[in-house]
């Protein structure tokens, strides 16, 4: 079966990269162990708390009501978006929707298919099991779930030689809720087990406002309206950027607010000294700018080029840092690698570099 596990862009460092982008793979990598306290503190309960992503909560409503009154078991769910945006909130929002039970894996630490048999077999009529960064499941693992997410079975493969045999185990029906950042790295045939995609997109900045002076509350403490929109505007369209900004101002109103309120110019200070800018780029995405300028003069550069010059893995790039930018159109992905766009330098204060040729085209 071909996987599209490759890079896509062409690069000479590959075998150099193989350490980076194994420092990649692991799920910690990049993840402050604060946030994901936090993320929890302030993950939604309920489908009523989830703001925002309209569409996507409007119909897996429809999806889990009519499941729930056929009594049936809800059809596998593919979740993808950037990360932070919702979607292990939606994943352990749902079974408590449906009031089954809610077993969480994660691609990345299922090494073989015995790791993931304890999952299958205790898994529970109509319960959920969630499979984080379902993209990097190996191989192996990954037939071996075909069979149970298809036919809710598995085979398992007993002795060796002329004394091997295959058993073949009945499973209980249950639901896989796969999440991914890179929907565009699952196998076809993984990818066509799932009934229902959803993808999550950032969020709109009144979602995020909304968000933030929810938050807020829940923290104990009080943001002005106006500091409310401030963070929102700054937090890149991304919920746990919002959560993580919160926090800090939190921090810094407690210091500097007689009661503590998270006034304009208390969340202003904060994020200059979080070097978080006007457009809510942090440190490291000004860097990334930076460096495709100085470096490759602008591009086009490939991924794995840039993520060496950064001693940052490719993955960390691709998943965490460039998904706003390209949004945001200050970088463009080409054929031929990443390219700063005219904005890209004038974000940085800088003077555009030359013009892309005429009939070059983008990709995103
Ligand atoms: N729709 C939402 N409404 C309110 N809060 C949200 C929403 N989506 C996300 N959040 C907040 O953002 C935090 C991060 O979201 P979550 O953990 O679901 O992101 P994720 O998409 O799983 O990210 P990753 O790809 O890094 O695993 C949550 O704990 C929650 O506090
Ligand atoms: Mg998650």
């Amino acid at each position: 079966m071909a996987r599209e596990r490759v890079f896509r862009d062409d690069d000479d460092h590959a075998d150099e990269n193989e350490d980076i982008r194994q420092a990649g793979n692991s799920p910690l990598y990049n993840y402050n162990p604060d946030d994901r306290e936090l993320d929890e503190e302030l993950r939604p309960q309920r489908l009523e708390d989830v703001i925002g992503q309209r569409q996507v909560v409007d119909r897996l409503k429809i999806v889990l009501e009519a499941t729930k009154k056929r009594k049936d078991v809800l059809g596998h769910l593919l979740l993808d978006g950037p990360p932070g945006i919702g979607k292990t909130t939606l994943a352990t929002v749902i079974p408590r929707e449906m009031g089954v039970d809610l077993q969480m894996a994660a691609g990345p630490v299922l090494d073989a298919p015995k790791d993931l048999l304890p999952y299958l077999t205790n898994a529970t009529e109509g319960s959920v099991l969630f499979i984080d960064e379902i993209h990097r499941l190996r191989p192996a693992v990954e037939e071996f779930l075909y069979p149970a997410m298809e036919d809710f079975r598995v085979d398992i493969a007993l002795g060796e030689g002329l004394n091997a045999r295959t058993i073949n185990m009945p499973l209980k029906r249950f639901t896989v809720i796969g999440a991914t950042t890179r929907a565009g790295m699952l196998t076809a045939p993984m990818r066509d087990r799932f009934v229902y995609r959803e993808h999550l997109d950032f969020y709109e900045a009144e979602d995020l406002v909304e968000i933030v002076s929810r938050n807020a509350r829940k923290l104990r403490t009080t943001i002005t309206p106006e500091a409310a929109s401030e963070v929102a505007r700054r937090s890149q369209g991304t919920p746990r950027k919002a959560n993580n900004i919160l926090r800090r101002t939190r921090d810094f109103a407690t210091l500097r607010h007689p009661q503590g309120e998270i006034t304009t110019e208390i969340a202003a200070h904060a994020l200059k000294i979080l070097e978080i800018d006007g457009l809510g780029l942090e440190k490291q995405d000004r860097r990334y700018l930076q460096t495709v300028i100085d470096i490759f003069s602008g591009g086009p550069a490939g991924l794995n080029a840039i993520a060496h010059s950064m001693s940052i893995p490719p993955d960390t790039l691709e998943d965490d840092i460039e998904p706003f930018l390209l949004r945001a159109g200050l970088v463009q992905r080409t054929p031929r690698g990443r390219v700063i766009t005219r904005n890209g330098y004038l974000h940085l204060g800088l003077k555009p570099g030359p013009e892309l040729p005429p009939g070059f085209r983008g990709l995103s």
